[in-house]
């Protein structure tokens, strides 16, 4: 065994490590020294806006751009130098699938099969009912939607430890987006990772335990979506049988925008101002009540922005943060 096969084989802790990676094309730098850990079973998504560098990392990711400094490996394995190794664990589905115009996708499945020196013949066509892609039409009249489809039947298949996704879902309908997500969940629940690229939230919310935002090269932000979850905003709305005060109400910590008025009650508040803020409303006489979350995106949209722009609060202060976000729900 060499030297760098038994690095490999040990360093396993991590499914994906990027250490300082750095890419620079000509005078423009595309990635700027970004640093990520993905664990087993972990599906991360990497989020930014265009020409942020996402396809950049993945590529690098994928050994097929050379580093300009830092690295990435998978299990251990050296993107660039170990391409190889690297390539036997992992499914890619590229932004834009290359296709054989004139092969089936039974035939790509053959293919691809082939090269990996295993038969997923079986495994492909039950991901390919599940996604309702017909494996016998040839590539050239798939459309979009389809074309990924028939890339992520490919990616699959062969049970790969590691997917790396590029924007996977665009152009597929939200119903077969589901069964995708389904797809993913299998996949991390035997343990395998995914790195999961787009530039909206929403695409990656229901599957994404961490997310991380990357926006001019640099990673400027790595959340678990849980935390970012239970700092979203709720509209809070209560009208009482009997006259309140503000007095009553303001001191449930996170609780802001507060306004009393004779009966009603009104306020912003995060998830975990609502249990002390609940239990102080349902000691007096309610006569209406509403609570609506704000959308993720805008939570997610006020923190760090996916304009190109910054968002306006740093993420650490979640108290500033709520404010903010408030503006943006209504
Ligand atoms: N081969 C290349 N030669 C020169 N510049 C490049 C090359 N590939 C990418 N870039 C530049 O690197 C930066 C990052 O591009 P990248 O494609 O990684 O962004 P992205 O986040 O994937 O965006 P998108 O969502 O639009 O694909 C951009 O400024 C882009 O123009």
């Amino acid at each position: 065994m060499s030297p760098e096969t038994r690095r490999g084989r040990e360093d396993n802790e991590s499914m994906v490590q990027l250490a300082g990676l750095t890419k620079r094309f000509g005078r423009n730098t595309a990635l700027d020294g970004v640093s990520l850990t993905i664990g087993p079973g972990e599906v991360f998504g990497y989020l930014g806006p265009n020409g942020a560098g996402k396809t950049t990392t993945i590529r690098l990711l994928m050994g097929m751009l050379r580093p300009t400094s830092g690295t990435a490996s998978v299990l251990g394995f050296d993107a660039w130098r170990q391409s190889r190794e690297v390539h036997r664990l992992v499914g890619y589905v590229p932004g834009e699938p290359a296709l054989y115009d004139r092969l089936t996708g039974n035939q790509h499945v053959a293919y691809c099969s082939h090269l990996r020196h295993r038969d997923d013949r079986r495994r492909a066509a039950g991901v390919a009912d599940r996604l309702e892609l017909d494996l016998d039409r040839p590539a050239r009249t798939l459309s979009r939607g389809n074309r990924q489809k028939l890339a992520v039947v490919l990616a699959v298949m062969s049970q790969p430890r590691l997917l790396v996704l590029d924007e996977p879902t665009s152009g597929i309908d939200p119903l077969v987006q589901q069964t995708f997500h389904s797809i993913l969940r299998e996949h991390t629940a035997g343990g395998g990772s995914a790195l999961f690229s787009s530039h909206v939230l929403g695409e990656v919310e229901r599957v994404a335990d961490r997310i991380g935002v990357v926006r001019a090269g640099q990673l400027v932000a790595v959340e678990r979506l849980q935390d970012l979850a239970a700092r979203s905003l709720h509209r809070v709305r209560a009208r009482f049988a009997v006259e309140v005060s503000a007095a009553e109400f303001g001191g449930v910590p996170g609780v802001r925008d507060l306004l009393v008025d004779g009966h009603t009650l009104s306020c912003n508040a995060p998830q975990s101002a609502l249990d002390a803020l609940l239990k102080l409303v349902s000691a007096r006489e309610v006569e209406d009540f509403e609570c609506s979350e704000a959308p993720l995106e805008e939570t997610f949209l006020s923190y760090y922005g996916m304009d190109g722009q910054p968002g306006q609060t740093p993420p650490a202060a979640a108290g500033t943060v709520a404010r903010t976000a408030a503006g943006h729900a209504h």
